[in-house]
């Protein structure tokens, strides 16, 4: 984060997620009015549940243009209380009308083998996607941040950070004792644009880690690998602290 992408510090998370929320029906607009669709991962965990209810909320959204895919998934089935489909389900993709064929979980079933699960995505993405060099073309990818510099299921230490070859990988993640399934660098480095949103005073020690960079010796965490010109992050003034 140190040298990567702008940054948006708003007071408070209701003016963060109003922000976010604007700013993406703004890129959903250019988006569709320059190639008629608009492409958008979503992230997962607890931080965007209130922006999904805000969009949600919107009324003035093509939704029948948008099409949603997921930066990374829990290893668990569809309707799992873990599942990040199922939180976007409930917070925003039920209450809105893009077409179910539009919407692209990345575990549409109970069973399945994570790795299978992942190049299946994979396969998906490439047939619907722009293609940039062979890499699938996502609009706008929303990416969340984790207390260890995870983002989307690019946790530290696990191989999937040197995954060079695919735009989506399954890692197992031996702190967790599970199975993630995620966009991997590459894939996050062809996006349109990146988004990063932390809100909370829970983030502000891992943000003042990324504003410092890495010390001496010291890897570059996850989230300060995503290599892509075109990233903003968006936090509220608690998840700022005092980095
Ligand atoms: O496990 C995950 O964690 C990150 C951060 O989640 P949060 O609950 O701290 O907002 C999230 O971005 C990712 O999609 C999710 O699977």
């Amino acid at each position: 984060m140190k040298s990567n992408g702008d940054c948006h510090v708003l007071p408070d998370a209701e003016q963060l997620y109003v922000t976010v929320t604007e700013h993406l029906l703004h890129l959903a607009d250019a988006a569709i009015a320059a190639r008629g669709r608009f492409h958008l991962a979503l992230a997962g965990g607890n931080t965007p549940r209130r922006l999904y209810e805000r969009l949600a909320a919107l009324d003035s959204a093509d939704w029948d243009r948008w099409e949603i895919w997921f930066g990374d998934e829990r290893c668990v089935p569809p309707d799992h209380p873990d599942s990040n489909y199922r939180m976007a389900r409930e917070t925003l993709l039920e209450h809105v009308a893009i077409p179910p064929e539009q919407v692209h979980p990345i575990i549409p079933h109970a069973r399945f083998e994570p790795e299978a699960a992942a190049a299946d995505y994979a396969d998906t993405m490439s047939a619907h996607l722009p293609l940039r060099a062979g890499w699938p073309i996502l609009d706008v990818v929303l990416l969340g941040l984790g207390p260890d510099g995870h983002t989307a299921s690019l946790f530290p230490g696990t191989g999937i950070l040197d995954v060079q070859d695919t735009p989506v990988a399954a890692a197992y993640v031996p702190r967790l004792g599970a199975w993630r399934i995620s966009l991997t660098l590459p894939a996050l480095a062809h996006a349109r644009q990146l988004i990063f949103v932390a809100e909370g005073a829970g983030k502000s020690e891992i943000l003042t880690r990324l504003l410092r960079g890495p010390a001496a010796g010291e890897s570059p965490l996850p989230a300060e690998r995503v290599s892509n010109p075109h990233t903003e992050w968006y936090l509220d003034a608690a998840a700022r602290g005092s980095a």
